[in-house]
C-alpha cells in the first residue's frame, strides 16, 4: 500500500553529513532528491526548475535526469541494504555505496513543467554490488527513459568529512 506524503520516511534524511550534489541533503546548491519505498520499488518525485532544460526551454537535461537516476539508484541500494539488515537508514554502522555504472536510454523528451518521477526496482544483488533497473516518467505519465544503475558497496573513507583521495594516496 502506498504511503501518503506526511508517512515517507526518505533514505537522504538518514545520510547525515552527505553533500551530493544529487541526494545530499547538506548540499544547498544540489538538486537534494528525495526517495522513499513504495512497497518494493523505491520512488523519486522531483519537480525540475526551469534551469534544468535541455536547448528548448520546456525539456529536461539529459544530464540533469542522469544526476536524478544515478542518485535514486544508489541510495536504493544503501536503503535496500539497512533494509536488509533490519535497520533504518543511517542507524547503526553506516552503510555505502557509490556508482560503478549508469545506463540512461532516453526514449523521449521529457517535459520541464511538472514532477517528473523515478521508480526503481532491484534486480540483481550480491553482498558487494546491487542494481536497481530505473523508469523515468514525466510528468503526465509519459515514460521517458530508462536506465541501470550499478551501485558497489564502499569502504567508510569514502564519507570522510574531509576527503577520499588521501586514503588512496596512502594505500598506493
Ligand atoms: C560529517 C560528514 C559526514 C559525511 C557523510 C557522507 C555521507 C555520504 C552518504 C551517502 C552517499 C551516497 C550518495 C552517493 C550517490 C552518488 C553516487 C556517486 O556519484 S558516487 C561517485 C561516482 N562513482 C565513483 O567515483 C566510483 C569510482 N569507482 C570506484 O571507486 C571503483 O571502481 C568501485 C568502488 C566502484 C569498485 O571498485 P572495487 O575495487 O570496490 O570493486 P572491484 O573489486 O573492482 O569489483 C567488484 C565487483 O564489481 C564489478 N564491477 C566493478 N565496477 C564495475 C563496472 N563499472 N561495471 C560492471 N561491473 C563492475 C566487478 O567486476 C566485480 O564483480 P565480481 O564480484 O567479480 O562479480
Amino acid at each position: 500500500m502506498s504511503q501518503s506524503e506526511l508517512e515517507r520516511t526518505y533514505f537522504q534524511d538518514g545520510l547525515h553529513g552527505n553533500h551530493c550534489y544529487g541526494c545530499g541533503a547538506w548540499n544547498d546548491k544540489g538538486l537534494q532528491i528525495k526517495s522513499f519505498w513504495d512497497g518494493d520499488e523505491s520512488v523519486c518525485i522531483y519537480q525540475p526548475k526551469p534551469h534544468h532544460s535541455a536547448m528548448p526551454p520546456d525539456v529536461m537535461n539529459g544530464g540533469t535526469i542522469a544526476a536524478i537516476i544515478d542518485c535514486h539508484g544508489v541510495c536504493s541500494a544503501i536503503a535496500d541494504a539497512y533494509r536488509t539488515e533490519g535497520r533504518e537508514v543511517g542507524d547503526g554502522e553506516k552503510i555505502w555505496y557509490a556508482t560503478a555504472s549508469l545506463t540512461v536510454n532516453y526514449r523521449k523528451p521529457t517535459r520541464i513543467d511538472g514532477p517528473v518521477t523515478a521508480r526503481a526496482r532491484l534486480t540483481e544483488k550480491t553482498d558487494k554490488k546491487t542494481m536497481f533497473e530505473v523508469d523515468f516518467f514525466s510528468h503526465d505519465g509519459v515514460l521517458t527513459c530508462d536506465a541501470s544503475v550499478l551501485s558497489l558497496r564502499v569502504p567508510s573513507e569514502w564519507a570522510d568529512p574531509t576527503g577520499l583521495f588521501k586514503h588512496i594516496d596512502s594505500n598506493s
